[in-house]
């Protein structure tokens, strides 16, 4: 449904230079809904902002329902007519709602059919149609500044969809908003993108955000994708960095001599005692420092953090074993210790290590 090819944002500003995307390949199916995470700074506003070239890309392409935006978009910073057209395809949610106060909640829903020329009758049952769809009916009349921040969402999220777009483009949507009201905007996107298959791009710096409504997900930074990939996909990459984040689980080793592993299970493996047979088969005592179920992406992941007595080298047997068996299986740093190979099968132990990758992505407030 979009699909970005080598996009590329440089800022000039005098003789500075900020590269700001830097060449992201993103490849985003038709009707999911796909988070885009990443510090502050990773190029998030700029990338979905050139999705539908209100920022123009220095170089790259991005492509919506089969139409190349790039190729149409006209010289100059006028927006070309057909590009108009293809933008009325994508509708846009703001952190900030960016609501006109001095008109009512259904002249704010009617504004974009007002550009797009629709007459006075269809604007009006179009706007209380969609008012309803996002369960604000009976505000039709107000005004942004009597309505809660999840209300001035709402109207926000109604406006975007007046032109019956394909695509919705949310520029961190919920970060405004306490989590309560977080949940339910969240809840509703959710099923907008059911109800009228739409498909949804979201930017976010809340890995809750991703975790709670996402299919898929890319994970951002300085200016470049640097994993993307469906929600299983992810927990399912060796050394995944988002996967990690998605669904952490701590737990401190005991001593320095130990080889702590954390464990991802989803499908059958989820329901074989692994653990048990681990320690019988190889007599190892087996200390569970961390465990956790939880629902990523619509499906049931659990993972574990165990400790195995004895460094890397010494466990790369038992290792081997768990990975047979269909796990997930990532080896952690500990501190202190030579880097572990983060996510090497057994059969590689003798490369040089790859220290796993920090789990470093922190939350910041919004803007
Ligand atoms: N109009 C601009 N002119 C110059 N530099 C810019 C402009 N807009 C963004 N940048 C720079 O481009 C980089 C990416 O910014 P962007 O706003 O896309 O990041 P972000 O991931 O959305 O961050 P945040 O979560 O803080 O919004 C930053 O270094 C930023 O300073």
């Amino acid at each position: 449904m979009i699909t970005t090819t080598g996009l590329t944002k440089v800022y000039r500003s005098g003789d500075r230079e900020v590269t700001a995307l830097d060449g992201v390949d993103l490849h985003v199916r038709e009707g999911e809904v796909y988070g885009v995470i990443g510090q502050s700074g990773a190029g998030k506003s700029t990338l979905i902002r050139c999705l539908n070239l209100l920022e123009r890309p220095t170089s790259g392409t991005v492509t919506v329902a089969g139409q190349e935006l790039t190729s149409i978009a006209g010289r100059g910073k006028r927006a070309s007519a057909p590009l108009r057209a293809a933008r009325s395809h994508i509708g846009m949610v703001f952190q900030h709602f960016n609501l006109l106060s001095s008109r009512t909640v259904q002249d704010n829903v009617e504004l974009p059919l007002e550009i797009l020329k629709v007459d006075r009758r269809e604007r009006s049952r179009k706007a209380l149609e969609l008012l309803d769809l996002v369960g604000l009916a009976d505000k039709a009349q107000a005004y942004p500044a009597q309505l809660s921040g999840g209300q001035k969402q709402r109207v926000g999220i109604a406006r975007a969809l007046a032109g019956d777009p394909k695509v919705l483009l949310s520029d961190e949507a919920t970060s405004a908003l306490d989590p309560e009201t977080t949940r339910s905007i969240l809840q509703l996107l959710r099923d907008l993108n059911r109800k009228l298959g739409l498909t949804i791009v979201l930017i976010t710096h809340e890995m809750d955000v991703v975790k709670s409504i996402c299919d898929s997900a890319a994970l951002m930074k300085n200016g470049r994708v640097i994993e993307q990939g469906t929600v299983a996909e992810l927990l399912a990459t060796p050394g995944s960095e988002l996967a990690r984040e998605l669904f952490p689980v701590g737990g401190e080793p005991s001593a320095d001599d130990r080889t702590v592993v954390d464990i991802t299970f989803h499908g059958d493996a989820a329901t074989r005692p692994v653990i048990s047979e681990l320690s019988r088969t190889y007599n190892v005592d087996i200390s569970i420092l961390g465990a956790a179920m939880d629902t990523v992406g619509g499906k049931q992941i659990g993972r574990m953090r165990i400790e195995l007595p004895g460094r890397f080298e010494e466990n790369v047997v038992p290792i081997g074993f768990l990975r047979e068996q269909g796990l997930q299986v990532d080896v952690a740093e500990v501190d202190g210790s030579a880097p572990a190979p983060a996510s090497d099968s057994a059969d590689t132990a003798d490369e040089p290590a790859t220290p796993a990758p920090a789990a470093t992505l922190q939350k910041e407030g919004a803007k």
